[in-house]
């Protein structure tokens, strides 16, 4: 005879509650209690997934997610800018005083590799020691470029505090190199690189008045610079204003540039063709100086915006990461979930080498990144959206004569304008999606001028409807 096990009677206050039989064997309890502790496992992985579920509700559907790639000065970060500028202006103008220390910084180093170029000229030019010949000057250094070289010293101090404050505040890199006011570059070098900024940690608060109390009620920009803070460069800026104006704009020191090879990228040029206004008391950059202004990126950012079409709003994350090739190895992790990678190949470039490897030519190098990018397979699915960046700079180079055959041979005898030259890049960058893509999917090719904020804003606007009305279709398929 099997022994019973006595249990309380049951519960009649819950009329929902199971109560086990009253008397029960010992086999028959076991078997209720793991029937029991089934059942419980499968109500709770229901419970889980309902949480889930509840929780996905209320966060909404999946944000968007927008990877932006390209090598480095390609216009990544600007391009984000743009987003910003579209779908938050608000912090976009918070921004500002921290966008003018880097306008500042942009200046002042455009100075310094003018003032370099000068030196290298001097000290080529300086007498051999023990020789009796006084110094022999060529035609390009006049006594006056000298005189202003020597008043514009002050510009070192500026540019070094400049460094230490963006620097200090964003955990950013200096070149090793870099020798604060140094005229001693090494000829070979040429230039002294530029600093790079972590993006991920917000150095724009050190700048800015409005981020550092957070309370961003006001949208006048001149409400986020601290007209006071005494460590802010303008008053020497502003001192030295006629003297870079004169040696900027004169003719011998273009040629000088010119001789000494100094990059355009060296040189702000569109800040150093506004220097009256960039100098002036109390500057505040335009949405164009942001757009302009240039701080090279480390590490990856993540930007969350809330973007409406059709009165329904969604978020989408805009990734922007460093290009620089030390800094790829950063970029797959994010290549998981992604929906649309934006990638710029700055076309303009046909004639120039990788700031980090000189044997690199840049148009090989975007090719031969997005080959990588189209044959990954973790991206077969993802759209790719090619801007082919930096058409203005294009337009100008082709016409003051730089003829792209002499770079590009398979361009053969093709005319030199910017037509053929654009329907040119759209054929190869179209060619290597459609033959090297694992599955097939769409060409999205634009070209672009990022700095250009009118034309970026339609352009992002038709990859928007274009991301969204896709979304929309993969949704009603699930559903
Ligand atoms: N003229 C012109 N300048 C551009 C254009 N796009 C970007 N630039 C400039 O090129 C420079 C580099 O642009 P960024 O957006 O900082 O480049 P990036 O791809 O983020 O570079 P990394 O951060 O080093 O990877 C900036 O000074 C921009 O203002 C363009 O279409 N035309
Ligand atoms: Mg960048």
């Amino acid at each position: 005879m099997q022994a019973r096990v006595a249990r309380p009677a049951p519960d009649d206050s819950d009329p929902l509650s199971i109560q086990p039989p009253i008397f029960e064997t010992l086999e028959e309890r076991t078997a209720r209690l793991a029937r029991e502790s089934r059942e419980k496992e499968i109500s709770d992985a229901i419970d889980a997934e309902i949480e889930k579920s509840r929780a996905n509700e209320r966060r909404g559907p999946k944000p968007i997610k927008i990877l932006l790639l390209g090598q480095s000065e390609s216009g990544k970060s600007t391009t984000l800018k743009n987003f910003q500028l579209m779908y938050d202006p608000k912090s976009f103008r918070a921004e500002r005083a921290s966008w003018r220390a880097v306008v500042q910084l942009n200046v002042v180093q455009s100075f310094r590799n003018i003032l370099d170029a000068v030196a290298r000229i001097e000290n080529q030019e300086q007498p051999s020691p023990g020789s009796p010949q006084s110094p022999k000057r060529g035609p390009l250094l006049t006594p006056e470029i000298l005189g202003i070289k020597l008043r514009l010293q002050p510009l070192a101090d500026v540019e070094k505090n400049l460094i230490r404050r963006i620097t200090t505040a964003g955990s950013g890199q200096v070149d090793p190199d870099f020798r604060h006011g140094s005229s001693n570059v090494h000829p070979s070098k040429g230039t002294l690189k530029e600093i790079a900024i972590n993006s991920t940690i917000p150095w724009k608060h050190a700048f800015s008045r409005l981020l550092k109390s957070d309370h961003r009620s006001s949208f006048d920009s001149a409400d986020a610079i601290d007209w006071d803070d005494p460590e802010d460069p303008w008053a020497i800026l502003n001192q030295c204003s006629q003297d870079m104006i004169q040696l900027w704009n004169s003719p011998s020191i273009k040629q000088l540039l010119t001789k000494k090879m100094v990059r355009n990228e060296d040189l702000s040029e569109y800040f150093l063709d506004s220097l009256e206004r960039i100098t002036a008391p109390r500057y505040v950059p335009t949405d164009d100086d942001v757009l302009h202004a240039r701080l090279k990126t480390l590490g990856v950012s993540e930007h969350l915006f809330k973007i409406s079409t059709d009165g329904s709003v969604r978020d989408w994350k805009v990734y922007d990461v460093g290009g620089q090739r030390s800094l790829r190895a950063a970029w797959a992790p994010y290549f998981d979930d992604i929906d649309a990678i934006i990638f710029l190949a700055p076309i303009s470039c046909f004639d120039q080498v990788l700031e980090e490897d000189h044997r690199v030519n840049r148009l090989e190098d975007s090719f031969k990144l997005w080959t990588m990018i189209v044959t990954n397979r973790l991206l077969k699915d993802t759209n790719l959206i090619l801007f082919l960046n930096k058409i203005d700079l294009l337009r100008t180079k082709l016409t003051s004569g730089v003829k792209l055959r002499d770079y590009v041979v398979s361009y053969g005898d093709r005319p030199n304008d910017l037509d053929s030259a654009t329907a040119y890049f759209k054929r190869k960058f179209g060619g290597i999606l459609y033959e090297k893509s694992p599955s097939p999917r769409v060409f999205y090719c634009h070209l672009t001028t990022v700095t250009d904020t009118k034309s970026t804003k339609y352009i992002l606007s038709n990859v928007r409807d274009m991301l969204m009305r896709q979304n929309l279709m993969k949704t009603n398929l699930l559903a």
